[in-house]
Formats: structure tokens, sequence, C-alpha cells
């Protein structure tokens, strides 16, 4: 196994790889630091699925079960790029692109029925979603801007915009029985298994047999109704038409991969409830499944006049929606993952409460997001910039972030445990020796979860947050809520370890919402604070923030200190931006920014050279730091614009600077000597490289797919410079 393993992926990020690993492997083989990379791309996860479909040369390993085992040991030095968590028409595609390129896989069974149809089902459902990040994020989450990062946004300040005191941008929420209200929970006080089951009048049903908690586990379970959530829906998309704004609706279907697709499915049918109700027969026919959006729903009715026809009827009747693409009429409602809560909401309140309606310009918006769980968070920060008005990025301090993750923490590792009931009962969690834990009366069609979360996590987080904020000295505020079942078990966690230590002085508790309001009005004042939240809110909270202070949450460093010694550098904490392909597609020009990997590279490089005793590595790493100072001081990030500067230019740049801080460095002379001449040859050549990479620029590229590119043709789009390549080598 390589000393760092680099992520390949899928999109822009994918893209920028092409041109940035061959840098990064030519600079750390000179400090005897191998660079290898392992496939946790949608196609190549796809492809390690099925090998009896494949011929030999097509067989693909299973890295992700690789990589999966190597976080769990101390050697583990991942760089992990973001990759697409993909919804099922994400999937769909990606298994005809392959199909097509003669990989000869089974296509999606959308309504499996033999046991060769439900056994190839439940393969691609463990591919679906994010189905990465949990088996690799085998620690805590350590999110912060870097300083030089933070400084070159203050200097910097990106457009924001403006808050009216009366805009009518509001959060929606359910007003009871969804997750947060019907939540309950425990603390195992010893190792058990458990099991799941509904009890109806016919009998009993399991659920799920065979979980296994440790001692101290903090076990949840909680359902939200589906009754009130229709009525819920069906009264907002009132209201918003009454209002004249955008109905808006905000899930995370990738993470929440059971629960929110169908969540996403009933705001379908709900918006086009008249439509179901006179064709529900006829739609079903077709294999119209709404939790597989409204772009699937129009592709099966096509040709279909008298459906068609009510639809557009029902569309005019109903309030305008919340668009993806207006140009190309991608609403809200197409596709599940197209609107991801945590970029999502952060964008729309960085715009001043503006989403893009379906006329291709900004309006208010109801954004609804039916469970009341961490709704508050930006509800609260609406309030907070209708009262306030925008933040201001030139002078805002920083929320930096410590998430509990570990281990599947929480409702992100609840999917084994999510179900759509089928029937009216009780479901039961019994726990080994007959005790029920858990029960809930639900009726058909609820939707029932379990979460839980580890002692060994717990502690460690609580541990992680004490030595950042002494790291720090700034204002720490765990974001728990007392009244909430879930939080205050973690409370009786939390309390006790900051006793123990003599720090409880140093950190707050607060809800959610208070959190919010109180994190806002610290970096206001200028400050910086540290939010210490689970699962869920670390995921939010670092797009939140980034977009409101660095205008992307891309800018990140992410790290992850693995449980049993290793390192994960994650980068940044946005994700793939498909915008970026087409792009590039179109114009031959790549505005991805790199700075997350600039950052990850620097502390894997500082990592290995702790791990292993590796002072090359430290020099490189220390180097790594020099140059990305250097892209930020000069303005060497890539700019948004066909014909200016873009992604390549920026690695030109960040190997130069990389190669001429080690050169200029006395620590270590053998380095020093062998990249002075590599420093010189890049710095004579710069007219010329830049004119090649410019000349690049403006026409369309084939990349050979999307989701399964071809690599020769990625190379040669990605690296267009031929004196840049005879240096790299
Ligand atoms: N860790 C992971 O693996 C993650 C994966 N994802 C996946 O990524 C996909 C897209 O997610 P989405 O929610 O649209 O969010 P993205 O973060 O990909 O994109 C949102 C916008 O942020 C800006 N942006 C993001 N990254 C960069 C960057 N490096 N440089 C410059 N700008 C950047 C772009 O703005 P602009 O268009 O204005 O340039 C982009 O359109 C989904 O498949 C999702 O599942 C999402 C989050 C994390
Ligand atoms: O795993 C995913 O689908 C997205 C992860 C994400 O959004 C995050 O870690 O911030
Ligand atoms: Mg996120």
């Amino acid at each position: 196994m390589s000393d760092i393993i680099y992520t390949k992926v899928d999109e822009a990020p994918e893209l920028a790889s092409a041109s940035f690993l061959p840098i990064i492997q030519k600079f750390a083989k000179a400090a005897g630091v191998s660079v290898g990379t392992k496939d946790i791309s949608l196609a190549g996860r796809i492809l390690a699925t099925f090998p009896e479909h494949l011929s030999e040369e097509q067989r693909q390993s299973d890295d992700l079960a690789e990589l999966g085992r190597l976080v769990k040991t101390p050697e583990a030095n991942v760089i992990k790029l973001p990759n697409i968590s993909a919804s099922v028409p994400q999937l769909v595609a990606a298994i005809k692109e392959l199909q097509a390129q003669g990989y000869a896989l089974p296509d999606y069974p959308e309504a499996p029925k033999t046991d060769e149809e439900k056994a190839v089902r439940a393969k691609y459902d463990g591919i679906k979603g994010s189905a990465v990040n949990p088996v690799l994020r085998e620690g805590n989450s350590d999110r912060r801007a870097a300083k030089p990062v933070k400084s070159f946004a203050q200097s910097n300040p990106h457009r924001m915009g403006d808050w009216a005191s009366d805009s009518k941008t509001h959060v929606s929420s359910m007003s009871g029985n969804d997750f947060f209200s019907n939540e309950v929970s425990a603390t195992l006080d010893k190792a058990s298994g458990a099991k799941i089951v509904l009890e109806t009048a016919g009998g009993e049903t399991v659920l799920k047999e065979g979980l296994e908690y440790p001692e101290g586990t903090v076990v949840d379970a909680t359902f939200m109704s589906a009754a009130a959530l229709k009525d819920f829906l069906a009264s907002e998309i009132k209201k918003s038409k009454e209002d004249g704004i955008l109905f808006s609706l905000h899930l995370k279907a990738t993470m929440m991969k059971v629960s929110d697709p169908i969540l996403f499915g009933h705001a379908v049918k709900a918006y086009l409830a008249p439509v179901f109700e006179k064709h529900g027969d006829k739609l079903k026919e077709l294999g119209v499944n709404p939790n597989s959006g409204l772009g699937d729903l129009l592709e099966r009715v096509k040709g279909n006049d008298e459906i068609m026809a009510d639809i557009d009827a029902c569309m005019d009747e109903r309030p305008p929606m919340y668009m993806v693409d207006s140009d190309k009429g991608i609403t809200n409602l197409h596709v599940s993952s197209d609107v991801i809560i945590d970029a999502s909401m952060p964008a729309l309140i960085r715009a001043g409460g503006k989403g893009w309606g379906p006329d291709g310009k900004e309006h208010d918006a109801n954004c609804v997001i039916p469970d009341n769980s961490y709704a508050p968070v930006y509800d609260e920060a609406i309030n907070f910039f209708k009262e306030n008005g925008k933040l201001n990025p030139a002078t805002a301090g920083t929320v930096q972030n410590i998430g509990l993750m570990a281990q599947k923490a929480e409702e992100y590792g609840s999917h084994p445990t999510t179900f759509e009931l089928s029937d009216a009962g009780t479901v039961k969690m019994i726990l080994d020796d007959g005790t029920v834990l858990h029960e809930h009366k639900v009726e058909a069609g609820d939707i029932w979860r379990s979460s839980s979360a580890r002692k060994a996590p717990i502690e460690d987080w609580v541990n992680l947050a004490i030595s950042r904020q002494k790291a720090e000295g700034c204002r720490a505020i765990f974001w728990l809520d007392a009244n909430r079942a879930h939080d205050a078990e973690l409370i009786s966690y939390v309390k006790p370890i900051l006793e123990a230590q003599g720090v409880a002085d140093k950190f707050e508790i607060m809800a959610p919402r208070e959190a919010t309001r109180a994190s806002l009005e610290t970096i206001t004042k200028g400050e910086n604070t540290i939010a210490i939240t689970g699962n869920v809110l670390r995921d939010y909270l670092t797009d939140l923030f980034p977009i409101l202070e660095l205008a992307t949450s891309a800018k990140m460093l992410s790290i992850v200190k693995l449980m049993n010694g290793g390192g994960l550098f994650e980068t940044g904490a946005g994700g793939s931006a498909p915008k970026h392909v087409q792009q590039l597609v179109e114009q031959n020009h790549l505005r991805w920014d790199s700075l997350g990997e600039f950052c990850a590279l620097g502390e894997s490089l500082k990592f290995l050279a702790d791990a292993r005793d590796n002072a090359k590595a430290r020099v490189l790493g220390n180097a790594v730091e020099t140059a990305t100072q250097g892209i930020l001081d000069n303005g060497r990030s890539p700019s948004r614009k066909v014909g200016e500067p873009d992604n390549r230019d920026s690695h030109y740049w960040f190997a130069r600077y990389w190669a001429e801080a080690v050169a200029a460095q006395s620590e270590d002379a053998e380095l020093a000597a062998h990249f002075a001449p590599i420093a010189k040859e890049l710095a004579e050549k710069e007219a010329d490289i830049l004119s090649e990479l410019a000349a690049a620029q403006g026409q369309a590229v084939d990349l050979g797919g999307y989701y399964h590119t071809d690599a020769g043709k990625t190379a040669s789009v990605m690296r267009p410079s031929q004196t840049l390549n005879s240096i790299i080598g």
C-alpha cells in the first residue's frame, strides 16, 4: 500500500486530479513518499460490485472495501476528495453509460420481483446515496478555515445579497408528529443485542434483528407521521401561493438515503396531488415512483397528452417552484439529490433570502424543512439577518466545527434501521433480555427509525473539543438541546468529562436555535467560536458558515483523526460541483478551486512526517503551506470565466511556489538541491506554459464519458501544456 492514498472520484474534483496528482506524485517521490490511488467513484463502485457480469479485463477491485479496512489501522493516510452520493436517477444514468461502453451490467430493477432482481437491487442500493463517507469516517470531524484562507476571505470579501427586513423568506416545519417530537432515547448500561419488530393485529413482523450495541451506546428511536407530513405539505403549498413566494423543499436525500427520498416523494405527490388523484392507477402502470422525482415522472408520462395537460394545468395553479436550473426547467422536485439542504439553504441565505424562480428571476421563498430537529438553525439565521442585515465577510470572525461522526454516529448511520411501515401497529425495539427499550404506535406509511451513537466516539469527540478549545482559546458551544431526548443523553456524557478535566467553565451548552444566534452574534463582533455538534449539524454548519464567511465550503480544512490512529484528510466540505464539468465540456474552462486539496495535502504530509518520523515529508508539508499562501497572496485561484486562468493554471502556480519553497528552505539541503532546478525551470518557462494553458481554452472537449471518463482523453484535456508536462514528467 502506498504511503498516502489519494482517492479517485467523479466530476470536477476528478478532473482537477488529472492535472494535480502527477505534480503531487513527482514532488512526493523526492521525499521517498509514494502516493497511490483508490477508486471510490460511482462508476468504479458499480464495476467493483458486479464482477460476474464483466470480462476479466473489465473487472475492478473493491477499493472502497479495502479503504474501509485501511482506515481502521494506524497506517491510514488518506486524502479524500468529494464523490457523488448518487440518487436513483444518477445511479441509473451511470449504469446506462457503462452499458453503452460495453460493460454488461444488469439494469437497475425499479420494481424487483424475482429473487434475482431483488439481489441485484440490494447490491445497487448499497451503492446509492452516501455510501462512501460513512465507511471511511472512522473518526470524528475537525473542520475549520485555515488561518491564511480566512484572512484572504477577509481582505477579499465576496459579494453577499442584501437582506430586506420585510423579506417574506422563511422556514416552515411541521407542528408536531415529526422525528423531533416523537424521539425517545436511552443509554445502554450493558452491551446488548437487539431486534426491531412491528406488532400488528395480524401478528409480529421482524423488521431487523442481529443488532449489536456495546455498553454505553446511546440508542434513539423516533418516527414521522405520514398523515401529518401530508397535511403539512398541502398546507405549505397553499401558503406559498397565498404569500406569492417560491415553494422550496430542503432535504438531505443523499446522506439520509432511506428516509429523505420518501419525504421527497410525499412532496412530489402533494405538489401534483390532483394528477395523482385522477391518474393514480395509470401512473402506477407507467412505473412512476414519486420518490424518484418529477424528472423521472415526466419521462414516463411523455406521450400521454391527457396526463401531460393535467400536469401543466396543475403546475399553473401551484405556487412557482424554486428552481435548480430555470433555463432548462429543472425544478426543486425533479431529482432528490439536486437540492441538498447543507448547500442549498446557505446559498439562499448568502443571496439575501432569494432563490431562483421559473421566470429566471430571484424571489423570496418558503423554505420547507419538514422535521424540527435542525430546521431552527436556518430559521434563526434568517431571523438574525432580517434583523441585522447581511454578514460582512471582511470583518466577521469564524465558526469552526468539531463534529461527532465516528462509527456511523446518529442519524447518518440510521439507514439499516429505518423503515417505511407497511401496516399500522406498534414498533418495538427489544433487547436480548426481553426489555422493550423503545416503542411507538404507528400508522401505515409512517417512517420509523433508530439511530445510535457509541460511547468511545462520544468520549473522543468531547476530548477533541477540549483540545481544540485549548488551542484556540475562543468561545466553544455544544449545540445540544436539553429538551431533546437524544441530546439529553449526550449531555450526560459531556458534563462529567468537562468537569473531570476542570474545563467546564470554558464551554457552553445551548439548543441549536440559541447556539445559532449566539454564534452569529460572536462572529459579527469579529470574534471566533467553535460549534461542537452532532453528525447532522457537523454537515450543515460546515457549509453554512463557510458559505457565509468564505463564499464556498470547498476551501475548508477538514481533518478526520481516525480513532485507531490514522488520518483521513477531506478536501473542503463542498461537493463535486457538476456545473463545473458542464463548463469544462462546453468551453474547456475548469473553475474548480483546488484550495481544499492543497490544505488536505499539507496536513497529510505533516501527519506522515509525525507518524513515520519522516523529516523530508515535513519539509514538503511546510512548503505546501507556503505554496498555498502564495496562491492566495498572488491571486492565483481559478477564475470563473472562459479565457481567464483556470484550475490548471492554479496547479502550475502551486507547483512553482511549492518547488520554490522547498528550494529555499535550509532544513534539508538534499531536497533543496533537488528542487532548485525544477523551480528555476518552472519560472523560466512561465510564459510558454501559461500560453499553452490559455490556448487550450474555448473549445468544447470530449472526456469519453461523464461518470466513467476515458483516462487518456481526460489527461490530454487536463494537461495541455507540453512544456509543463515535460518538467513534471
Ligand atoms: N464529501 C463529499 O463527498 C460530498 C459530496 N457531495 C456530492 O457532490 C454533488 C454536488 O453537491 P452540491 O450540493 O451541488 O454541492 P457542491 O458543493 O458540489 O456545489 C455547490 C456550489 O459550490 C461551489 N463550489 C463547490 N466546490 C467548489 C470548488 N472546489 N471550487 C469552486 N467552487 C466550488 C460551486 O459554485 P459555483 O457554481 O458558483 O461555481 C458549486 O456549484 C452531489 O452528488 C453530492 O452528493 C456533496 C457534498 C460533500
Ligand atoms: O457524504 C455525502 O453525501 C455528503 C457529505 C457532506 O455533505 C459533508 O460531509 O459535508
Ligand atoms: Mg456537507
